[in-house]
């Protein structure tokens, strides 16, 4: 599939085999999107996220924060994370993302991006606190930024543009069968915000 011919249309699996992945373009408009952003950057507690790479703990220039219903305890990157109880603005953002697909979420993992100099490595979300094949709700608010899927043995590949204010979600068997990235960018100064709705299913 081409970058430029965005698949807005929320019954259309972008993938063709192995799992699901469905793309609502933009769900906001975009004083919203724009007003959600700015509140966003404002009150969440951004933090330098930890990551251990090669056995050892760095700190990641993208900047990350996580909310959910009860003090979850949520490991990711080999480093474990407690969550933080919803914000005005992500409860409103939660309602939209459960109203637009019919699931419901628990827990929220934020990413901000200062720039298109931060980006994601190729990975998938099928930690173990994770609710198996549960939906992914990914919102996006800011600087459009591509995203890619990739086959883990064919090595075939989805791309898209996620725009600001919209909505893509991963559901089935794609975090087993496929990678997903951020990949950085030169052609992007302005920051974007992610938002992954999730189900946490660990509660012990
Ligand atoms: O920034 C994005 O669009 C994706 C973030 C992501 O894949 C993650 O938080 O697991
Ligand atoms: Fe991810």
């Amino acid at each position: 599939m081409s970058l430029f011919d965005n698949n807005s249309d929320p019954n259309i699996n972008l993938l063709p085999h192995d799992g699901t992945v469905n793309y609502y373009g933009k769900i906001l408009t975009k004083d919203e999107a724009d007003r959600f952003q700015q509140a966003l950057l404002n009150t969440i507690q951004w933090r330098n996220d930890e990551a251990v790479i090669f056995g050892k703990k760095i700190l990641t220039k993208r900047k990350v924060a996580w909310y959910g219903d009860e003090e979850f305890k949520y490991t990711y990157s080999k480093t474990t994370k407690t969550a933080l109880p919803w914000t005005a603005e992500l409860l409103e953002l939660k309602k939209i993302c459960e109203a637009e697909t019919g699931e419901i979420f628990n827990s929220c993992l934020l990413n901000l991006y200062h720039s298109g100099d931060e980006g994601m490595a190729w990975h998938s979300d099928a930690e173990k606190d994770l609710m198996k094949n549960g939906a992914i709700g990914s919102m996006s608010l800011g600087a459009e930024r591509k995203f890619a899927f990739k086959h883990k043995s064919t090595g075939e590949k989805i791309e898209l543009m996620l725009e600001h204010g919209s909505l893509l979600v991963m559901k089935d068997e794609t975090q087993t069968f496929w990678l997903h990235r951020l990949p950085p960018t030169k052609k992007v100064s302005e920051p974007r915000i992610n938002l992954t709705f999730r189900t946490i299913q660990n509660i012990s």
